[in-house]
């Protein structure tokens, strides 16, 4: 893998021809630096202290010529700089982009590398060229003020030589510390940017699953790391006063207190003045701008282009990737969409789901048989709930009551976009109502709080919810610190025991997109097992399975104590209900799977039954008729819609 130090050497070597004559131009530009003191001291020695003004203004009328050439230095040099910087650029943009496209083409997408692409090479860019200048200024404009020092005479250059030695020994110990803190500083702001990310596409699920809380905590863990590396940082910028105050301002003083001395030697008062422009003209912003450049703009530079480069051979699959995000980091990228569009077509029929009507009772809403006594008690309660998406929208629901018993089974069907999605939001609390109410156990969801509806309900939505981090995390993230032979248990009810020895173990690093689709929703159903919620709604959190892996899941959650909400993928969940609820934007009903195909046709047709029934039964969801522009009426009691 190519290195900082190599890419910058093979293209320093590459544009030696331009270097060299940017070094012929740097030399003009210092000319007046190195001059200044040389004339000033002529002009006061032997012009103005001679009573020849005249020979004084001359010397200085030199020193003015100087400064024109010194100028044409400056303009000729960066120009050339741009000759120098934009191939390194170049150069760089066409690995990162080979690498971004290796990486997706290897199925590796990386969110930050657009932002590579369009902010840290150009930060590079910078960095690189503004390097350039200051190592250049500092060795041409340090390198005139020594020859013009010597030029004055031996002794002052003593003098001065003394404190910048002192000075830039400093800096050159410090520098490693410098970089380990800037690079420090780089990590930890890469770290919070992807916690951020990660939080805001993730928001959705996070709400749903209850842990805003723990999500802000962590959030705000990298925040708080970020502002302690911050003034870490900052204070390396102490460092480098001291480094200017000896290597800069120590001089001054030094030549004053020496001048008796240097006067002793012969020298006149002018040599003496002439040193201090060359202290206060050359060396200190020299030094300053040395300091300056390299523990901002050289710091960036290494610290950036390493992170780029690494990044760009981990694609290319020539070296490791960057260290993950910090657990529990959710991979923005990691939750596939599992929406109908991708479930729908999994298809899947009665016949092959071997609970295939075996649950459901027979009559009307009202004739149903109560839900076993030890569950009694309301789980879910719907009044006269109205919802729309925008102030001006049709209602997706509009007063629907609903009444599920503790204990219940109840399965959600409808065509696809009639609202069953925007029903399970309510229920967990993740919507709100414009008007009407909603309990959970007995208790309004609107006004709890994230932790209470996270004690009473569990949704899992389409997208299954995998976070990058350990198995362990991902399956106790509702219940942290749940005993390994807890988890043991529930795995081996759910029939997932061989999934966690296949994924390692309880300690092995998860990346979500390594796994399959339907991986992610089993470990997300173990997490929902797990949570200490009675309300599980399963918004099709089983579509991406086979039809018997989904029936044995189904199966288990149903004789789970508590109460069980599914949005149905497959009529087969139908037919394992107790009762369905069928949304179809003209009525909602609440009835068994028989009573409503012998109720509603618009069932019979949904499910793929037929008006005869000999039509196989399909996936319940794939119907694209909605009737949005009727808002939906009232649900398990019917109502009349306005
Ligand atoms: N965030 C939103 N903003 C505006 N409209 C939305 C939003 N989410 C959903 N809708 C609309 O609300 C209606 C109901 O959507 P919902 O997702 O609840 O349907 P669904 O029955 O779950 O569909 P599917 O079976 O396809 O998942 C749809 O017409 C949809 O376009």
């Amino acid at each position: 893998m190519t290195t900082v130090t190599g890419m910058t050497r093979a293209a320093l070597r590459d544009r030696r021809a331009q270097l060299w004559r940017l070094a012929g131009w740097s030399a003009a530009e210092v000319l007046p630096a190195a001059l200044s003191g040389l004339l000033t001291a002529h002009a006061v020695d032997s012009g103005f202290l001679a009573g020849r003004p005249g020979v004084g203004l001359a010397w200085l009328a030199l020193l003015g010529l100087a400064v024109l050439v010194g100028a044409a230095g400056t303009h000729r040099s960066y120009a050339l700089l741009g000759e120098v910087v934009e191939p390194f650029r170049d150069d760089l943009l066409r690995r990162v982009v080979r690498g971004a496209v290796a990486g997706a083409a290897g199925g590796r997408a990386d969110d930050a590398a657009v932002a590579r692409l369009t902010h840290q090479v150009e930060l590079v860019r910078d960095t690189y060229a503004g390097l350039l200048m200051v190592v250049r200024g500092f060795l041409f404009a340090f390198g005139a003020a020594v020859l013009g020092l010597l030029s004055l005479a031996a002794p002052v250059a003593l003098v001065v030589a003394v404190p910048v030695l002192a000075g830039l020994g400093l800096f050159a110990v410090a520098l490693p510390v410098m970089v380990a803190r800037q690079r420090e500083y780089v990590l930890s702001d890469e770290r919070l940017g992807r916690a951020v990310v990660t939080a805001v596409t993730g928001h959705r699920d996070v709400t749903a699953s209850g842990a805003r809380d723990r999500v802000t905590d962590w959030v705000g863990a990298s925040v708080d790391a970020q502002a302690r590396v911050e003034r870490r940082l900052a204070t390396m910028a102490a460092t480098r006063g001291l480094t200017l105050a000896l290597g800069g301002w120590l001089p001054v003083p030094a030549l004053l207190l020496a001048t008796p001395w240097l006067v002793r030697q012969e020298l006149g008062p002018g040599a003496v003045l002439g040193a201090l422009v060359y202290v206060t003209r050359g060396v200190q912003p020299a030094l300053h701008s040395l300091v300056q450049g390299v523990a901002a703009g050289g710091l960036r530079f290494a610290v950036t282009l390493d992170r780029l480069l690494k990044a760009a051979a981990s694609s290319d699959g020539t070296t490791d990737r960057p260290g993950p995000p910090p657990a529990p980091s959710a991979s923005p990228g990691a939750a596939v969409a599992c929406g109908s569009a991708s479930c729908g077509s999994a298809g899947g029929d009665a016949a092959a789901c071997p609970g295939a009507g075996t649950t459901v009772g027979r009559g009307s809403a009202g004739s149903l048989p109560p839900p076993p006594a030890s569950r009694a008690g309301s789980a879910l309660s719907l009044r006269a709930v109205t919802f729309r998406y925008g102030p001006h929208a049709d209602p997706v629901l509009d007063h629907l009551d609903l009444e599920v018993p503790a204990g219940d089974h109840l399965v959600i069907v409808g065509a696809s976009g009639i609202g069953k999605s925007t029903l399970a939001g309510l229920v967990a609390g993740v919507l709100h109502p414009q008007s009407g109410t909603v309990h959970v156990g007995g208790s309004p969801v609107a006004g709890a709080t994230p932790r209470q509806l996270a004690d009473r309900r569990v949704l899992i939505p389409q997208e299954a919810y995998v976070f990058t981090g350990t198995l362990r995390e991902n399956i106790d993230y509702l219940v942290p610190g749940l005993p390994d032979d807890a988890m043991d248990r529930a795995a081996a009810r759910l029939g997932l025991t061989g999934l966690l020895a296949r994924l390692g173990g309880y300690d092995a690093l998860l990346r979500p997109a390594d796994l399959s689709a339907g991986e992610r929703q089993q470990l997300a159903l173990l997490r929902a097992w797990l949570s200490p919620a009675a309300l599980v709604i399963l918004d099709e959190a089983t579509c991406h399975l086979d039809p018997a892996t989904e029936a044995r899941l189904e199966g288990a959650f149903a004789a789970r104590p508590g109460t069980l909400v599914v949005i149905a993928h497959r009529v087969s969940s139908a037919l394992r209900a107790r009762r369905v609820l069928l949304l179809d934007g003209r009525a909602a009903l609440l009835d068994t799977h028989q009573g409503l195909l012998a109720r509603s046709p618009a069932y019979g047709a949904l499910v793929g039954y037929g008006d005869q029934g000999t039509t196989p039964p399909e996936a319940v969801t794939t119907n694209p008729t909605r009737g949005r522009s009727a808002p939906l009426p009232s649900g398990s009691a019917p109502r009349s819609s306005p």
